[in-house]
């Protein structure tokens, strides 16, 4: 049965994200009784504040959300931790924020987030403040912010732990906000996007240059995927050497120079970003197709498997399950003969990035550092479906990756 709030009405749950890998969540009860609160994320003596905005696949409060995590980050906020909290529940459609935990208490970052929200504008999200009973019972108020400097009670209620849901509670989301199916919804979240990114009209243009429902020449098209330094690069070219093919990227080159702009911007933004460099591919795929072999180094398989390992926190487990939307291909997407997906050990992976010692962007550096992400963006793509991707161990030496790909390749696509 739903959670019942304080009005006695079906009330929202909550997820805590991280440290750990589990999530940790509650819900709120009207009564004095229910099980114990989830103890560990108020910091005693100190207090706890959460924030929320609506996950829609909005521009809008993609980037509220955005300007939030940025602002949480840095003045008087340094001394709290921040985490991610999903509110999802019984009616409600689902809502992403943090929790705020300040070690030391006192007034000062309750001003503070207050001074915050008043700054964004007309409807500022409501308020979260978490406070402990006599009893050491745990209470959440949930304040909105009036104008001259006023507030107004909307609930108190008590806080109470609740079951991990069976799916975690981003899953159902992914499909508006991070994993587009089609050109016509990355094209609509960009489009929105040209009042403040001036580099979103050029990606337009020439998206809309391509010719629409690409086909495939008679050509065998061989994409390459797999996590960051799996060998990619030196297998693409050297397959392109062996077949006398034409080498394709996603993201092509003539949008490479905007990425580190849609790299800045939220999840929504630079998905959509990158699943356009897909379609735009897929125009030069078809062109090149019906000429020679064509290898692709990463196509729709990246940008879906990297959107749902980011937008999924936690656990191997926490993905979605086996067969689900997320991974099936788009239809009006051109389709690849094989998709090829290089694997080596977590071990030789960082090996290979030691020793090729490039910059690394902050979802690279995340990658070293967070086991569990990696480990998902590889779970993601062996889910991916139609196509699938076929998996190829690439521990062993350059030469030997060679042969097992060009056997692979000739098994599938015939003579080339
Ligand atoms: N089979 C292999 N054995 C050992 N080192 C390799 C092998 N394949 C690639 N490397 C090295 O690993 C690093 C990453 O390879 P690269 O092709 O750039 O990966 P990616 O394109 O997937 O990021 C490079 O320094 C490359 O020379
Ligand atoms: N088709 C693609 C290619 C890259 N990407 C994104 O770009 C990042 C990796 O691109 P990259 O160019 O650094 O990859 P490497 O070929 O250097 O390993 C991933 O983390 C994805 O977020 C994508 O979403 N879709």
């Amino acid at each position: 049965a739903p959670p019942a709030g304080a009005s006695g009405q079906a009330g929202p749950c909550f997820a805590v994200e991280g440290p750990g890998s589990d999530l940790v969540c509650f819900t709120l009860s009207a009564g004095a009784s229910g099980r114990p609160e989830p103890r560990c994320f108020v910091p005693a003596p100190g207090r706890c504040y959460s924030l929320c905005v609506p996950a829609a696949s909005s521009v809008p409060m993609a980037r509220l959300h955005r300007r939030l995590q940025q602002r949480l980050r840095q003045g008087p906020f340094g001394r709290c931790r921040v985490l991610g909290l999903l509110c999802y529940g019984a009616q409600a459609a689902l809502e992403k924020g943090f929790l705020i935990q300040d070690p030391q208490g006192g007034p000062e970052t309750e001003r503070a987030l207050e001074e915050l929200l008043r700054g964004l504008g007309e409807l500022p999200p409501l308020l979260g403040v978490y406070e402990a009973g006599e009893r050491g019972e745990l209470w959440q108020c949930l304040w909105a912010l009036r104008g001259a400097g006023g507030r107004e009670l909307l609930r108190r209620a008590r806080v109470v732990a609740a079951e991990e849901p069976p799916l975690h509670p981003a899953v159902p989301g992914l499909s508006h906000a991070a994993v587009f199916h089609s050109l016509e919804a990355a094209r609509s979240v960009v489009e929105q996007c040209t009042s403040f990114i001036p580099e979103a009209t050029a990606v337009l243009d020439l998206v809309d240059k391509c010719p629409k429902q690409s086909k495939k020449g008679e050509f065998p098209v061989i994409v390459i995927e797999g996590l960051d330094a799996t060998g990619k690069t030196t297998v693409t070219q050297s397959v392109n050497d062996s077949l006398n093919a034409l080498l394709l990227r996603s993201p092509p080159a003539c949008i490479s120079q905007w990425r580190k702009t849609f790299d800045d911007e939220p999840t929504l933004i630079r998905r959509a970003f990158y699943a356009l460099g897909n379609y735009i591919v897929a125009s030069e795929i078809a062109k090149a197709s019906t000429e020679s072999p064509v290898v692709v180094d990463r196509y729709w398989h990246s940008t879906a498997a990297y959107a749902i390992a980011t937008e999924i926190s936690g656990k191997v487990q926490n993905l979605p399950p086996a067969h689900h939307e997320v991974y099936q291909w788009p239809e009006d997407l051109l389709k690849p003969d094989l998709v090829l997906l290089l694997t080596v050990s977590p071990e030789e992976r960082i090996r290979r990035l030691q020793g090729r010692g490039l910059e690394k962007t902050e979802e690279e550096t995340e990658l070293e550092a967070n086991s569990l992400f990696p480990q998902k963006v590889e779970e993601s793509y062996k889910r991916m479906e139609n196509p699938r991707c076929q998996e190829v161990d690439a521990s062993p030496s350059r030469e030997e990756v060679l042969r097992t790909v060009l056997y692979l390749i000739k098994k599938h696509c015939g003579s080339l």
